[in-house]
């Protein structure tokens, strides 16, 4: 499979921290990567720099062969690198499609002079979005999908989340990063998603995923290889089964003696 990302060497310091230690890290089209390792090891980081919102002291990254190493997060999100965070970031009196089309800048002609005098073009093209949005959303869950108009204030934590990742969906990235999606919900919610993340992927042909997770059910179930980071330095890497196997990886993440 092609490579969809390819870091080297990626190194980032906060003062007398390393963040991130010579970090090589691929992902080929369609694959889903685990990124998991102790609290500090460095995984937010790792999505920070990939997303340009910070620079790497050293190291390359390059997406579909092009080098994005120093470029601006408009110019990744328009390269198609999407994410969500680890803390809901929703607007929460506004509605499902509102949210979703947030993240949805780069597929719209938002020039004023279109906006208000090409009235009709504006139509489409809003009717196209919000069709796009409901398609989008119904992946996750078609009665939700009847609910675009709603606010999102009053939707429970898993609808949040869904809407939170077709809002990075809805600019058709080729590479998603998700920052702990489980965060704040039940173990059951938490299997409900998992198996919308996978029905996602199966659509959405080509799309590649980064998740950090600190539940090993999720990572075991839904990644097809994982990387394993302590003090930002990768400790192991290899399907599920081979990194659980592997003794520095019990011993940093685990805290096995
Ligand atoms: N903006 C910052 N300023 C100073 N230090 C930072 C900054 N961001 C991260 N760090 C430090 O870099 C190291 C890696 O942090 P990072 O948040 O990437 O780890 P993480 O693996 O995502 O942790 P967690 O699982 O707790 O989210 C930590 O020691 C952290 O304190």
């Amino acid at each position: 499979m092609p490579l969809v990302l390819e870091a080297r060497g990626l190194t980032r310091r906060f003062g007398g921290v390393l963040a991130l230690d010579h970090l090589d890290f691929d992902v080929a089209r369609g694959e889903i990567v685990g990124l998991i390792g102790p609290n500090g090891s460095g995984k937010t980081t790792f999505f920070n720099v990939i997303t340009g919102i910070y620079w790497a002291d050293a190291g390359h990254v390059s997406l579909d062969g092009a080098e994005i190493t120093r470029a601006t997060p408009q110019a990744i999100y328009h390269a198609g690198v999407s994410r969500t965070f680890q803390r809901s970031r929703l607007s929460l009196p506004l509605s499902i499609f509102d949210n979703i089309m947030i993240g949805n800048h780069k597929r719209l002609n938002q020039g004023l002079w279109f906006n208000l005098v090409r009235r009709q073009a504006f139509k489409a093209e809003f009717e196209e979005s919000f069709a796009n949005a409901q398609a989008l959303v119904e992946v996750f869950d078609p009665p939700l999908a009847r609910r675009m108009l709603e606010p999102v204030a009053g939707l429970p934590m898993i609808d949040r989340r869904r809407i939170e990742i077709c809002r990075a969906l809805i600019s058709r990235p080729q590479l998603l990063l998700m920052d702990e999606p489980s965060a704040g919900m039940t173990h059951e919610e938490t299997s409900q998603l998992m198996d919308d993340i996978l029905e996602v992927r199966k659509r959405l042909d080509g799309l590649s995923i980064v998740i950090v997770e600190h539940e090993m059910g999720v990572i075991e179930r839904i990644t097809n290889r994982c990387v394993v980071l302590n003090f930002g330095r990768k400790i192991a890497a290899g399907t599920f089964a081979e990194i659980a196997a592997d003794r520095m990886v019990q011993e940093a993440y685990l805290g096995l003696q």
